[in-house]
């Protein structure tokens, strides 16, 4: 993933100005944010004079974030019947899917309110659902081949319920106006999501408490990542206004030609990789997990020529060891964070 340094290519060749949409639809966007090339990330955000810290750089008003909604409203936001039953059929930790499924039932709608943003979108991504089965099967470490599998699993389960769910509709209540939807274009809308969407406030509560809501922030998801950022995303309510209001503002003071980088929050190289198609050399936060197998040891031993390996049946100290290390028990693994020098081996 660190390799695919190539410029992305948008969902049509000549998107229209995301930048003189945002600002026609009562946004902000400071004078000197310009998008560019920012090889090998793609396109970014960068400045073409310095900006104090503090400032403004880009607000977007409430109706320019795209929500899926609720599931539960049956206001005028409500959403299609099928849309709100198929929703409901992904687990919660692939979420990304859920605000994928609105994605692309804007993108199939002729006029959408969205398609000047949408239209802005990579038309790939390069996640590793997308791997050819080869290079899926060489990132070789088990946890990560375990949530890759489970996702193209799950792209090529929902496939089938999408397909069943849009069988027999009329054109007018077809939520994707009576496009083809597969496992591709499903992978496509959650890759998108997954690699673009921010977790921010949505509506108070009656008890003045907010729930996260995952939304795409056109513009701001132009920005890309760094632990050391120089700019962060604030969210505010005006005064009698129950709206939000999502701006970017400099953390630290920006010099001409810089990029604006936000931080996607602390996550190991899995995540990353999982989700937005990349990793961190030397990420803090990156940890591996692993776990005592005592009959793949011995496997491996045997094949590695070691007489009698004796792993599976370890001897009572050794088994007590493997316990105090966690290594095997209730909960037997082991996370170790790569920030860690790190030696191991219970047997010796
Ligand atoms: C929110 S988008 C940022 C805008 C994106 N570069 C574009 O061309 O639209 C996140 C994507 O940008 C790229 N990206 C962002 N930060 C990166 C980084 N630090 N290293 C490598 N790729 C990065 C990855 O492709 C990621 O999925």
């Amino acid at each position: 993933a660190t390799s695919s340094s190539c410029y992305p290519a948008r969902v049509v060749p000549h998107p229209p100005d995301l930048i003189k949409w945002v600002r026609r639809e009562g946004g902000f966007v400071h004078h000197a944010v310009k998008i560019a090339e920012a090889d090998p990330y793609g396109l970014g955000l960068v400045v073409s004079e310095e900006i104090p810290k503090g400032s403004d750089l880009i607000a977007l008003p409430d109706h320019l974030p795209l929500r899926f909604g609720s599931l539960e409203s049956s206001g005028e936001d409500a959403l299609e019947p099928v849309l709100v039953s198929l929703a409901r059929q992904i687990p919660e930790e692939l979420w990304a899917m859920r605000l994928g499924l609105k994605l692309l039932q804007e993108r199939a709608m002729v006029g959408s309110f969205w398609w000047p943003y949408i239209s802005n979108l990579p038309e790939t991504y390069s996640v590793p659902i997308f791997f050819p089965g080869e290079d899926i099967k060489n990132l070789q470490y088990a946890p990560l081949l375990y949530q890759v599998n489970k996702r193209c699993r799950f792209l090529l389960d929902f496939e089938k319920k999408v397909k069943d769910a849009l069988e027999n509709l009329k054109p007018d209540d077809h939520p994707f106006r009576g496009q083809d939807v597969d496992a591709s274009s499903l992978g496509w809308a959650m890759s998108a999501v997954s690699s673009r969407a921010f977790r921010l406030y949505g509506k108070k509560l009656s008890d003045g408490t907010h729930i996260d809501v995952p939304m795409m922030l056109p513009l701001i998801d132009m920005c890309n990542h760094s632990f050391n950022p120089n700019a962060q995303i604030v969210q505010e309510q005006d005064a009698g206004n129950p709206k939000m209001l999502v701006k970017v503002v400099a953390e630290t003071q920006i010099k001409r030609g810089d990029p604006l980088a936000l931080d996607y929050g602390c996550l190991n190289n899995d995540l990353f990789l999982l989700d937005y198609g990349f990793v961190i050399p030397s990420n803090p936060y990156d940890c591996i997990e692993l776990k005592y197998d005592g009959a793949l040891l011995d496997a491996a031993s045997m094949a590695a020529g070691v007489s009698s390996p004796n792993f599976s049946s370890p001897a009572p100290w050794q088994q007590q060891l493997l316990l105090q290390l966690n290594l095997v028990g209730e909960a037997p693994v082991l996370k170790v964070s790569a920030s860690f020098d790190f030696y191991f081996s219970p047997f010796n």
